[in-house]
């Protein structure tokens, strides 16, 4: 079932190549943060890019449910007027994040520490999602939390009256567990520490900054170890989206399989906390080039150039990069199909607990569509068997996963017989322009 209506199946057919430009839309981790972080500050913050997919729109919907104020400009243009740290009112009514683990438990950080009761809920997926990871943590600030067993939504938080700072270490390598408790102590006296063993992506720490708060980080032996000092006033900003290397990875990697493309993918943010994936694909062979290299906002950015690229090679790709590539690796698997010899992907045990357990969701899909692909509990491997030889002919179940949906969209532009899915109702939550854009570069996409 789509998680917004009735499901809509797709089928792609491979035609001739992808030819043009890609403008992919705003990165959808920035945009939860410019909302949530603007929500927190004092006075305007205006946001442009903004990612207008559903995972971002219930975020801005939960943003005015605690009283801030956020209004849609049009064209991408987003403007919030804050409360304040620790200004967020109780709302009357159950916050429903949809289908986003970024949306609820960055949420559920901000009003921890909050004199308030809210209670969570969200989609057939998100609710079969483990949040005991950020409830855990949040219960050291003083945060009590009433769910569901297992730790599952919908779920009660009871924010702290008193919150003390915490010092934590981090279980699993998660930007949102991070995120969540720094967020909680915004509005918590002293000092709140996170120690990270892995580098996740550090947009948190990075916008943070820029609205004004007191947060530094530290390389030890310990791992990363980043201290934030509470209570401090979040003075509105100016914020520019930059584009979504995430969404950026779909006509990247359908170029690569696609016989004689050549697709510009313009001004993609390459923070080395989210571009593996473009490691992975340059040390397999694929012909992926920067263009125009630059720095914007403090952070590297350049157009991304992708061609037809029939010679790549599998390769193991090392446990060091699963977390800036994480959500890459479902289009990775694509890819490596489509080369020669075999991709071993080791230390990603997180992609069990997904939208969906994506390394069952896209092993089901591959197998069907004549792919070999062998799996433990933390680590995947697919065969190749060498560029346009994946038979394909298989409808593919995509779990209500947008990125499981828009992978075997991609893999069925190289493969003999069309690919189809069972629901293209997702890929809204993320991408919600996907098929204009790849259809717009030459994919055939089709509803039934
Ligand atoms: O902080 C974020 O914006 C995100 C962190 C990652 O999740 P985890 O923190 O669970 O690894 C990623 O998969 C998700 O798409 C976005
Ligand atoms: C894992 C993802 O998102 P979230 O955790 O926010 O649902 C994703 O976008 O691939």
């Amino acid at each position: 079932m789509s998680s917004h209506g009735a499901p809509v199946p797709m089928k792609s057919h491979a035609k001739g190549p992808l030819k043009g430009e890609a403008h992919v839309p705003g990165d959808k981790s920035i945009s939860h943060r410019a909302l949530i972080f603007g929500a927190m500050a004092v006075g305007e913050t205006n946001i442009s890019g903004l990612l207008e997919g559903q995972d971002v729109l219930d975020t801005a919907k939960a943003m005015q449910s605690f009283g801030a104020t956020v209004e849609n400009l049009g064209d991408g243009n987003w403007r919030v007027h804050g409360v304040g740290t620790g200004g967020f009112a109780e709302p009357d009514h159950v916050i429903d994040c949809g289908n986003s683990g970024t949306g609820v438990r960055l949420i559920m950080g901000a009003v921890a520490t909050c004199p308030i009761s809210v209670t969570f809920t969200g989609d057939a997926s998100l609710n079969s999602r483990p949040m005991a990871r950020v409830t855990d943590p949040l219960a050291l600030f003083g945060t009590r939390a009433v769910g569901r067993s297992g730790g599952r939504l919908p779920l009660t938080l009871v924010g702290a009256e008193n919150p003390v700072p915490v010092r934590y270490e981090t279980p699993v390598p998660s930007a949102q567990v991070k995120s969540a408790v720094l967020l909680a102590g915004l509005n918590t006296p002293g000092e709140t520490v996170v120690i990270e063993k892995e580098a996740t992506r550090d947009h948190t720490e990075r916008m943070l900054a820029g609205f004004g708060a007191e947060i530094s980080t530290e390389v030890t032996e310990e791992g990363r170890v980043i201290t934030l000092k509470g209570q401090p006033e979040l003075k509105p900003q100016t914020i520019v989206v930059p584009r979504d290397p995430s969404s950026a990875a779909f006509p990247v990697c359908a170029a690569l399989i696609t016989p004689g493309s050549d697709v510009l993918v313009p001004n993609i943010g390459l923070n080395p906390t989210r571009a593996g994936l473009f490691t992975t694909l340059q040390e397999m062979g694929a012909d992926l080039t920067y263009e125009n290299l630059r720095e914007e906002g403090g952070e590297p950015v350049a157009d991304l150039r992708a061609r037809y690229s029939p010679d790549m090679k599998g390769i193991s790709v090392p446990p060091a990069r699963a977390a800036s590539m994480i959500d890459e690796y479902p289009v990775l698997s694509v890819v490596a199909a489509n080369a020669t010899g075999r991709t071993e992907m080791t230390g990603v045990k997180e992609l069990r607990v997904k939208e969906s357990d994506r390394i069952d969701a896209m092993a089901r899909g591959l197998r069907g569509n004549g792919v070999s692909v062998e799996e433990g509990e933390d680590w995947w491997a697919v065969e190749g068997m060498g560029p346009g030889n994946v038979p394909g002919g298989f409808t593919c179940e995509t779990f209500l996963d947008h990125r499981i949906a828009m992978s075997f969209m991609c893999l069925g532009l190289s493969t003999k017989e069309p690919v189809g899915i069972d629901d293209s109702g997702p890929i809204s939550t993320s991408f919600p322009i996907f098929v204009p854009l790849m259809t717009g570069l030459g994919a055939t996409l089709e509803t039934d």
